[in-house]
């Protein structure tokens, strides 16, 4: 099987040397390959190879979907985000909300119970909280988000909505070509969505700051699985030489994925992984590591994350999906998915998506857990706030 390769030095040459388990690079798929009926056959096998063997790939020209103007005015005002005076960012503190949205100062979000070292800003596109007392509490896990005094960064709220809008709808297309990449229609996927009123996608700014000679950890954040479907990070290029995101292949390896102008890293979450009957899709554990000490600039990165509807039970037997016995061959050839130490959402098995989202919230952000959902607080955190992750 081929992979599309955009020239760029820094990618390793060799990828999927042995076996897919020890692949030591991220393949690079050209987007705009999948626009034409022509190039799509050359598309489709490179995305089920990263599906199933991988769990990561760079997606380049993307350009008909995310406008790389837009792109680079947002990339401009992140420096200014995060130089914002300290009592203007904690005005809009995540603690705020109880959708998880706001900003969260240095060392306040906690992975595997464990202080990551960074600053951000959770953004989510626009949406309305459908819960009303009495409705599950993880129906109030999506809502309106928190910006920043319009006159203190003039110009950021609108290009960050427009950003999330258009990543969001990448998104969007890119299920229909997993659902086609894995022998599905392209609407293959789609009972695992709500109408697009229902939805919410979340975005995050995020700046890891560089350690200095003491600091004792160099958790960027900690080795995790997304829980949702996809996972778009943008990675900023940076003055200085950061390693980004490292990805864990199945012998357990940190493979380093680091940022290439003009492209997205997409990796695949929980929900997807449970999705397909319990790992024909491999979600992929990853962390980020500082910015080495003595680094002239923070690493800074937007994420974003594809959501299912709040509803869905992924293991439920109405949303169980009959896949074409050559992909569960593909499948049987990769073997089975290694446990790693990662957090790793095995909620999925027996809880809608909504509540695992939640409990994933409670985890990382205990302080917001405390102010808006205190029984849950209570049952992850019976000895009360831990010493380090308040989001104040
Ligand atoms: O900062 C990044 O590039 C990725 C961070 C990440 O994996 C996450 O927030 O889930
Ligand atoms: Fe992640």
């Amino acid at each position: 099987m081929t992979i599309a390769f955009v020239n760029f030095p820094v990618i390793i040459l060799s990828i999927m040397s042995e076996s897919s388990k020890n692949f030591s690079s991220i393949p690079i798929l050209d987007y705009s390959l999948s626009l034409s009926s022509s190039t799509k056959p050359t598309f489709i096998p490179n995305l089920r190879n990263a599906l199933i063997n991988i769990g990561f790939l760079y997606l380049s020209n993307t350009d008909a979907v995310v406008d790389p103007a837009l792109v680079e005015s947002l990339k401009s005002y992140i420096p200014k985000l995060f130089a914002l005076a300290q009592d203007e960012k904690d005005k809009i503190r995540m603690a705020n909300s109880p959708h998880f949205l706001g900003y969260s100062r240095l060392g306040a979000e906690l992975t595997k119970g464990k202080t990551d070292y960074r600053e951000q800003f959770d953004i989510a596109t626009e949406h309305v909280s459908r819960w009303r007392p009495g409705d599950p509490d993880f129906w109030n896990v999506w809502g309106p988000s928190q910006y920043p005094d319009e006159s203190l960064i003039p110009g950021f709220q609108q290009t960050m909505k427009n950003y999330l809008t258009q990543v969001a709808a990448l998104g969007t297309t890119f299920i229909t070509l997993i659902a086609e990449a894995l022998g599905l229609p392209s609407d293959g996927l789609s009972r695992f969505y709500d109408t697009p009123d229902r939805m919410q996608h979340r975005g995050k700014v995020v700046q890891y700051p560089v350690p200095s000679e003491r600091s004792i950890s160099n958790q960027g954040v900690g080795p995790h699985y997304d829980h949702q479907v996809l996972h778009e990070p943008l990675q900023l290029l940076q003055a200085s030489p950061h390693p980004g995101i490292q990805v864990q292949n199945l012998t357990g390896d940190w493979i380093d994925a680091p940022p290439i102008p003009g492209t997205f890293v997409i990796n695949f979450g929980r929900a997807l992984e449970f999705a397909t009957n319990l790992g024909i899709v491999r979600a992929t554990s990853h962390r980020v590591l500082s910015p080495p000490v003595g680094s002239s600039s923070p690493r800074y990165s937007v994420p974003f994350f594809h959501n299912i509807a709040l509803d869905v039970r992924v293991r439920d037997p109405k949303y169980e999906i009959e896949f074409p016995p050559e992909i569960l061959e593909l499948r049987d050839e990769r073997g089975s998915l290694s446990q790693t130490d990662s957090v790793n959402y095995s909620e999925f098995e027996t809880q809608p998506s909504g509540m695992v989202q939640l409990m994933g919230r409670v985890k990382s952000h205990p302080d917001v857990a405390q102010r808006h959902y205190p029984a849950l607080f209570q049952r992850f955190f019976p000895d009360g706030l831990p010493a380090a992750g308040s989001a104040y």
